[in-house]
Parts: C-alpha cells; structure tokens; sequence
C-alpha cells in the first residue's frame, strides 16, 4: 500500500470525537451547561413571578418577572455561546438579592432557595474563583438566615450550605484533575506513551516562530520501521505492539530533553530537533538507524531483527509548517526507495509534487477538524 494511502486510511478510520481536543471539548461542554443554568434560572424567575403576583405582592412579582425576562434574554442571546463573566456575576447577584429578600419577607420559603443557587454557583464558575464565591454566597445567607429566621434554624441552615461549599469544592478538584488527564489522554499515544500527532502543528509552529524571531534553527526526523507489515504477519498483531513500544523506549535514549518525539502514524515517529542543523541532525539519525539495526529485539514469543528508514530535513525561512513536514516526508520516502535502512536528507531530495497528500496535509485536515 502506498504510504500516502495507508495514511489516509487511518485518517478516515480515527473517530472524529477523538480528533477533538481535550480543551475544545470541555469548552463545549462549559457552554452548554452554563446556558442550561442561565435558562433554567430564567424560566424558574418566570414562573415564580406569576405566583407573586396571585399573593398580592405586586413590588416583589415585578422584581423578580424582570430578572427571569433578563436572564431568559441572555440565554436566547448568548446561546451556543460563551456567557461572559460580568453577565454571569449580574445572574448570581440578582438571584442572591431575590432569594435575600424572600428570605427576610418570608422567612423558611426564601431559604429553599439558597441551595440551588449555591450549586449553580460551582457550574458558572471554575476553580477556586467558584469556590471563594460559593463560601461568601453561603455566609451572606448565613448572616441574612440569623436576621430572618429563629436562631436554631439558622444554625442548621449555615451548616447545610457550608456542607454543600465543601462538597462543591471536591467536585471542582476532581473536575480540575480529570480535565488535566483528559488533556494527556488526547495528546497521548497509549500504546507507546509517545506524543500522538495533535500538538505536532503546535510545536512546529513554534519552532517556525523561533527561527523568524531568533534565528534559532531546528530539525526534524521522520523514521518508519521497515517491513512492519511482514513483521506483524509473520508474528502476529501484539508482537509487533511490543516492538513498537521497545523501539519508542530505545529512541528515547539517544534524544536529548529537549527533543520531542511523537508517534504519528503505525509504525511512523517523527522527532523535532530544536537548535540542530541538518547535518546534527544526519548525525542523530544515523545514530537511531544503528540503534535499532544492531541490536535484536526480544518479544514474549521471538527475538527479531528491525531496521528503520529515516528522512531528516532542516526548517528554512520560507517553509510553513506543512511544507516542513513535506520536506521531511519526502526524505523519508527517498530512503524507503533507495533501499530501506538508511537516512536521507532532505537537501538530497527533489521535493514531490504530491506534498497535498503528504503527513502535513494530513496533520493540518485533523487540526481543522478540532
Ligand atoms: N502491531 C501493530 N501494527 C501496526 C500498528 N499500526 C499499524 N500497524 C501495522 O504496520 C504495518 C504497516 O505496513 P505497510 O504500510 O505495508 O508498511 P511496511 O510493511 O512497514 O513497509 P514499508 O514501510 O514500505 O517498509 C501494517 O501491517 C499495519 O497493520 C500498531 O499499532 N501495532
């Protein structure tokens, strides 16, 4: 199968959700949640102004029909949108003013509503920013139930709503981490623990960015494992996992800290050089080719020999990061065709007319995609 073509392949059969980013995802979801919030709130002002107004209290039924009007006109406006943050603040500061007043012209029938507020709170808000306004919402129903309500009560009420800050501020922890592990899940390649190819735009643009600026050069190698196909056919699908993850390990030792390495197709690593030439980078190249040509690997069930095929190709300031990529890949491409097991250099190379269908081209329509 022609290189070009095996990628396609594994493009179209990624499931789109995966391609998301962490971020775009949690964003969405965000968005959603909080206009959920905004319109719920909205709809609840509406109905209960109706009620007021059947008791006679005619002051508190317009105060609080004019809140659900506006608060039911910033979901319509705002919807599939961000809510910016002022507005959200004006949300929870009428609501805590409505359900004060209720609490001091009713006493027990405003208190009801000091929990809902409380969690709306940690869903508007995130982090510790949540956290602080949900502690001062509770003592200012703390203080306002003291005022209001027999003492007794208001003791019960003040414990209840600093449970619920407590509660609310494990969620928002537990939400804080699962967002940090959701962020290295996407960027990861389980099998290898490698990079995978979402944030390989961002750090060539990064390195592009360097060189205008700083005229810092930077490398890239793209090394394929030779005859992985046969290797898989002959010894089977998990035997050449366990290559794969061998051959990723070993990499590691010759990179520096610096060096990024990313595991962007089957058995297809690239590896960003910053500070190196093509010549430095030639030179850790071959160092990688006869790292995993000299030496056997030992699988549970065999012990194989693996070669690898690399192209090496330096930034210059007129690529983007596509035609870098491009660059890289064609190299590659030239070593597969002069033989395998070697490394090719991109100045060596004629670049290819099909750089449309090349890895950049590929890494690009997912990035689009997110
Ligand atoms: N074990 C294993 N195999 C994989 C994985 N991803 C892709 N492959 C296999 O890698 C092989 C790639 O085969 P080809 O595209 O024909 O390439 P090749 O046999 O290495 O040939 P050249 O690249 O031309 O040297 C296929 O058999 C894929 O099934 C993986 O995660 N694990």
């Amino acid at each position: 199968m022609q290189r070009n073509e095996k990628r396609l392949l594994m493009q179209r059969t990624e499931p789109t959700q995966l391609t998301q980013s962490a971020d775009t995802l949690l964003r969405k979801f965000k968005i959603k949640v909080t206009g959920n919030i905004i319109w719920a709130g909205g709809i609840t002002q509406l109905i209960l102004s109706g009620a007021q107004f059947v008791l006679g209290n005619v002051v508190q039924a317009w105060l609080i029909l004019s809140a659900g009007v506006f608060f039911s006109a910033v979901a319509w406006f705002y919807h599939g949108q961000r809510i910016p943050v002022l507005v959200r603040v004006a949300f929870i500061t009428l609501l805590t003013a409505i359900t004060m007043m209720s609490m001091v012209l009713n006493g027990h029938i405003g208190v009801y509503w000091t929990y809902p507020i409380l969690v709306a709170c940690f869903f508007l808000f995130s982090g510790a920013v949540s956290i602080v306004a949900t502690l001062m919402l509770a003592l200012l129903f703390a203080v306002t139930a003291f005022y209001s309500i027999p003492l007794d009560e208001s003791w019960r009420l003040t414990v209840t709503l600093l449970i619920i800050c407590a509660l609310g501020s494990v969620f928002v922890v537990l939400l804080d981490e699962l967002q940090k592990l959701l962020r290295k899940l996407v960027v990861t390649d389980t099998l290898t623990g490698l990079q995978n190819r979402h944030l390989v735009q961002q750090v060539l643009e990064r390195a592009i960015y360097r060189l205008q600026r700083y005229q810092r050069p930077a490398s890239l190698i793209m090394a394929d494992l030779d005859h992985f196909k046969r290797l898989n056919d002959t010894h089977g699908h998990l035997f050449g996992d366990q290559i794969l993850k061998q051959v990723a390990e070993r990499m590691h030792t010759v990179l520096r800290q610096d060096d990024q390495l990313f595991r962007v197709g089957g058995e297809e690593f690239l590896i960003v050089l910053a500070e190196a030439s093509e010549a430095d980078a030639a030179t850790v190249a071959e160092k990688l080719r006869s790292l995993i040509a000299d030496q056997t690997f030992k699988g549970k069930t065999a012990e194989v020999s693996v070669t690898l095929s690399l192209g090496v190709a330096e930034l210059s300031p007129r690529h983007t990061w596509v035609e870098w990529l491009n660059a890289v890949d064609t190299a590659l491409l030239n070593a597969k065709r002069l033989g395998r097991n070697q490394v090719r250099r991109a100045s060596e190379t004629k670049p290819e007319k099909s750089a449309q269908s090349g890895i950049g081209a590929i890494i690009e329509a997912n990035s689009e995609a997110n």
